[in-house]
C-alpha cells in the first residue's frame, strides 16, 4: 500500500466532482470501470493501492463491485453513495462492514450537487464515522472551498442521504403537477419528520436531520431540477414510463430503488412512511392523483 496516496473509484458524476475538489491541495488519482480521459486516472489496481479511498459507486452496485474487486490491505475509505440495498434492506456500513473495519471507513453526507462542486463553489459536508481520527485524516485533502464536519452518527447520514432522494422524486412530481408552493413546502417538511421517524427506528440521531444531512441535503434536492430524484418525479407527473425517464436520466436517480427498500423496511419494522410508500406506489405504476388524494386524506 502507498502511504498518504488517495484515490477516487468511480468517475460518474460525483466521482468526478470529488477527484476535482481533492486534486486541489495534492495529487488524486481517480478510476472507472470505464476508461477516461481524466488527469490522474489509472488502473483499478493502481488506485486500490493508496492508503485513502473515496468510493462513488451507485449503492445498488457496491456489494457485487467489494465482492469482486475489493482486498482489504489497511486502506481508508470514505463512501460518497447515498442509497439503500433494495433486495436486502442492508444500509451501506452494513454491507461494508463485512469488507473493511469500522475504524477505517467514513461516509460522506450533505447538500453537494456534483455540477457546483465540480466548479469550484463553496459548500459543507459531513465526515461520518465511528471513528474520529478518519474525519481528521480525510478532511485534510478537502479544499479550502468545501467545509467539513465531523459526526459519529453513521446510520442518521445514510438515512437522510437516502431518504431524500425519495422524498426529492415527491417533490418532483408535486412541482410537476403544479400543486403549488405551499403543497410543496407541506411535503418536504412532512418528508423531514417522516426520515426522522425512520432514522430513530435504527437509532440515528434526531440532529442529524435538522443539519446538513438531512435538512440541508433534502431541501437542497427537493427543490431543484438538478436533482435526478427530482427530474424523474417531473416525469412521473407527466406520465411517462419510468424506463424512458431512466433512459433519458442516462445517470443514476438512486431514490427508485431506495424506495423499494424503504417500503419493505418500513412494512418489516412497522414504521409509518406515508410519503416514502406514495412514491414507491406511483413507480410501481399507481396514478399520481390517486396517490396525492391518498396523501391528503384525514
Ligand atoms: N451527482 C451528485 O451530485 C451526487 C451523487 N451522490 C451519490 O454518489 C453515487 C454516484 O452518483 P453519480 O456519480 O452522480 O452517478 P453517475 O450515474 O454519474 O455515475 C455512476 C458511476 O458508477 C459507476 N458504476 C456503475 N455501476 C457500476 C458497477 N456495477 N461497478 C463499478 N462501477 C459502476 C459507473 O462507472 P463507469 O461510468 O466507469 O462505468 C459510473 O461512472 C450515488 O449514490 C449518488 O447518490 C452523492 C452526492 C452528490
Ligand atoms: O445527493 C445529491 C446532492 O447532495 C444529488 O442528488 P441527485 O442524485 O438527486 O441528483
Amino acid at each position: 500500500m502507498n502511504k498518504n496516496t488517495i484515490a477516487v473509484i468511480g468517475a460518474g458524476k460525483w466521482g468526478q466532482a470529488l477527484h476535482f475538489a481533492l486534486n486541489k491541495k495534492q495529487k488524486c488519482l481517480i478510476t472507472s470501470r470505464t476508461k477516461r480521459e481524466i488527469e490522474n486516472f489509472v488502473d483499478l489496481e493502481t488506485a486500490m493501492n493508496c492508503e485513502y479511498l473515496v468510493i462513488a459507486i451507485p449503492a445498488q452496485e457496491i456489494r457485487a463491485w467489494l465482492k469482486q474487486n475489493f482486498k482489504f490491505k489497511g486502506q481508508k475509505i470514505l463512501v460518497a453513495s447515498k442509497g439503500i440495498e433494495a433486495n436486502t434492506g442492508e444500509f451501506l456500513n452494513e454491507i461494508y462492514s463485512e469488507f473493511v473495519p469500522e475504524k477505517n471507513i467514513g461516509f460522506i453526507s450533505g447538500p453537494s450537487f456534483a455540477a457546483e462542486v465540480i466548479k469550484g463553489l463553496p459548500c459543507a459536508l459531513v465526515i461520518n464515522s465511528n471513528s474520529k481520527k478518519i474525519y481528521k485524516e480525510f478532511s485534510v485533502f478537502f479544499p479550502n472551498f468545501i467545509k467539513t464536519y465531523y459526526s459519529a452518527d453513521v446510520i442518521g447520514a445514510e438515512i437522510a442521504g437516502a431518504y431524500k432522494n425519495v422524498l426529492a422524486i415527491a417533490s418532483g412530481i408535486c412541482e410537476g403537477l403544479n400543486l403549488g408552493k405551499n403543497a410543496q413546502a407541506s411535503l418536504i417538511a412532512r418528508g423531514l419528520v417522516e426520515m426522522q421517524r425512520f432514522g430513530k427506528h435504527f437509532g440515528a440521531k434526531k440532529s442529524s436531520f435538522i443539519g446538513l444531512s438531512g435538512a440541508g441535503d433534502l431541501f437542497l434536492t427537493a427543490n431543484s431540477t438538478m436533482s435526478r430524484n427530482f427530474r424523474v418525479g417531473l416525469g412521473l407527473a407527466q406520465n411517462k414510463p419510468l424506463d424512458v425517464i431512466l433512459e433519458e436520466l442516462g445517470e443514476v436517480a438512486e431514490g427508485v430503488k431506495t424506495s423499494v427498500a424503504i417500503h419493505s423496511l418500513s412494512e418489516q419494522h412497522s414504521i409509518y412512511t406515508p410519503i416514502a410508500n406514495e412514491v414507491y406506489k406511483v413507480l410501481n405504476g399507481k396514478s399520481t392523483q390517486e396517490s396525492l388524494k391518498d396523501l391528503l386524506k384525514n
